[in-house]
């Protein structure tokens, strides 16, 4: 298979951005890195919009609802509407609310954080665990009294929860173990995420010994990129053309194969979690991107401005 061609001039990053009227656009590894923005990207992001290109941003990360990405936008002095945002936890929200129909007198055991839990409260699910403090605490070695099962529960949703531990695993596994029609959702599967330079284990290395313990006998739905899930929530808000929109990611595994699998012209992006000789090695991946450049920030020189602004 003939390897992409890798963007490094003014003139292939105008054919490119003229050629594009929706870009979907990752956030870590994309936009930021942790607390970091990208050098360039808030030149690309304003000239995006002021060619009047829709712009939305696609987030496996499920630790923040719309609301607070909203929020971690502004204070990085981004431009960003909430109805622009699409993560994982609110695309999850939305498949239990509108394709499972999650019954109101039930309750989602939640292996996550606020923002996740927030986007639950917005559908109006009810949910427990998350960020319980009866939950996210030690239990003593081999005390299994802390196991009595709720009735209440009809799923287990799981996602990035830094508050992981034994009692929250072992509460979801019973469940999911005990009765069949429990059902058993991840938010993302993303091995590792970038931030600080390095990575990091991300939500599906959180939710692995979940799946590890169930042995096959129960098989989760995960509802991100590079899942349909994703894209039906963005499709029930934005409609585009596919054959004029660009999935802009670092990771092969979640973003790219999500714009394949959407029918969109990708651009991957260096820096995050992709190495290049993925793609230019010996053993390239078999998932590849339309395009690749090093940093969504090169194409700030359209702007017109001095290459070595860099905000
Ligand atoms: O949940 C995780 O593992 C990370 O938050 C996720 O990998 C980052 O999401 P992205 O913005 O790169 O889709
Ligand atoms: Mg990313």
């Amino acid at each position: 298979m003939t390897p992409p061609p890798f963007l490094d001039t003014p003139e292939a990053y105008t054919t490119l951005f003229d050629s594009v009227d929706t870009f979907l656009l990752d956030c870590d590894g994309v936009i930021y890195h942790g607390p970091v923005v990208v050098p360039g990207v808030k030149r690309v992001l304003s000239l995006m919009r002021a060619r009047g290109k829709k712009i939305i941003f696609v987030t496996n990360n499920a630790t923040k609802s719309r609301r607070m990405y909203k929020t971690t936008f502004d204070k990085l002095g981004i431009e960003a509407h909430e109805n622009e945002i699409f993560g994982s936890g609110y695309a999850s929200a939305v498949y239990m609310s509108r394709i499972l129909n999650f019954p109101a007198d039930k309750r989602v055991y939640v292996l996550g954080e606020k923002g996740l839990e927030e986007e639950l409260d917005s559908v109006g699910i009810k949910h427990c665990g998350g960020t319980d403090p009866e939950d996210r605490v030690f239990i003593p070695s081999m005390d299994f009294s802390y196991f009595t099962p709720d009735p209440t529960v009809g799923a287990v949703l799981c996602g990035f929860d830094s508050g992981i531990n034994y009692k929250k695993l072992g509460k979801a596994f019973s469940y999911l173990r005990d009765d069949p029609n429990v059902h058993f959702l991840l938010t993302n599967q993303d091995k590792v995420f970038p931030t600080h330079g390095t990575f990091y284990p991300g939500s599906g290395s959180l939710s692995a010994p979940l799946v590890f313990a169930l042995q096959g006998k129960r098989e989760p739905t995960i509802i991100g990129k590079p899942n349909k899930p994703m894209m039906d929530a963005i499709i029930a808000e934005h409609q585009f053309d596919p054959a004029r929109a660009l999935m802009v990611g670092d990771n092969l595994l979640t973003d790219i194969a999500f714009g394949n699998n959407s029918g969109l012209r990708t651009l991957l992006v260096m820096g995050g979690v992709t190495q290049k000789e993925q793609i230019y090695g010996d053993k390239p991946s078999d998932i590849l991107p339309t395009f690749v450049v090093e940093s969504l920030g090169d194409l700030a020189v359209l702007d017109g401005q001095p290459a070595e602004k860099t905000a």
